[in-house]
């Protein structure tokens, strides 16, 4: 792994022991009723011929700041994203190298309709109680071993898990788990490096997964996306929806990007 994920998961370790007292005491505080489904906006999506985009309200990358994004911002940005077609938005929740905030996430899902993916990364149960989000996503290469158990405490307490892989082998692990959904993540964690043909190598594999087994994964291709070419290249090669945070922030033009996005098949 790059030295900077695993500063991130060594500084994700103080956060969870800094919320641990506090999340145990919230436990089982919310009960929230209202259901958002991601698969069948992406289904409906696909079903108009337009791109399924989750947009990211995403303020930074490690070390590269793209826009200051206090829960306000994050509830505007978010609408505007909704009212351009987005069919789900990511709400970045890692404060130290991302600069997400639970905040940011509360408002976000306030404020939209759409169904809200939790991006952070989750190495203790603990984390599913901070805050309520619709997706929440689970790192096969960070979680390894730990994956199926994450995978089926996140059903349990009700998120729908995004199990995000980068090679054959991590895949090969999502696909043992109850997850429906599988990003396939184009950055490797290990060297930051992105590569769009990574999606284009592992859907035949999810594709044959399915066949044999008589099952059906959602596919989102994650990061690196820029522009139409980027998104029909991926989409053609049977991707069902695209995770697009960093092109829509650096725009400036959330609404004209998301939307140009949406509309890479026309
Ligand atoms: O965004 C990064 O530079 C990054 C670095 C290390 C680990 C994860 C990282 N990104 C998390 C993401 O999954 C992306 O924010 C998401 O896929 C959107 O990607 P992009 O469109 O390239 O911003």
């Amino acid at each position: 792994m790059h030295s900077v994920i695993n500063n991130i998961i060594q500084s994700t370790e103080q956060r969870i022991s800094q919320i641990k007292e506090e999340e145990e005491a919230k436990k089982n505080e919310y009960i929230d009723t209202d259901k958002r489904d991601i698969v069948s906006k992406i289904n409906e999506k696909k079903s108009q011929n337009k791109v399924a985009v989750i947009a990211e309200v995403k303020p930074a990358s490690p070390g590269k700041k793209l826009r200051d994004i206090n829960p306000e911002d994050a509830a505007f940005i978010a609408s505007e994203m909704e009212r351009a077609g987005a069919v789900a938005i990511s709400a970045l929740t890692e404060p130290q190298f991302f600069h997400g905030s639970i905040g940011n996430l509360e408002a976000v899902r306030k404020k939209v309709m759409l169904p809200v993916l939790r991006k952070d990364f989750i190495i203790n149960k603990l984390q599913f109680e901070e805050v309520r989000s619709d997706l929440i996503l689970l790192i096969a290469g960070i979680l390894e071993d730990h994956l199926e158990e994450m995978v089926d405490i996140a059903i349990e307490k009700g998120f729908e898990p995004l199990v995000e892989v980068h090679n054959e082998n991590e895949l090969e692990k999502a696909l043992k788990t109850k997850a429906r959904i599988i990003g396939i993540n184009n950055r490797n964690l290990s060297t930051l490096e992105i590569d769009l043909d990574t999606t284009l190598k592992l859907i035949p594999v999810i594709k044959e997964f399915d066949r044999i087994n008589g099952s059906h994964h959602i596919i989102i291709s994650e990061s690196g996306m820029h522009n139409a070419d980027d998104i029909r290249k991926v989409i053609d090669a049977g991707a069902d929806a695209v995770l697009v945070g960093t092109s829509i922030i650096k725009s400036g033009e959330i609404y004209a990007k998301t939307r140009e996005l949406v509309n890479a098949l026309d």
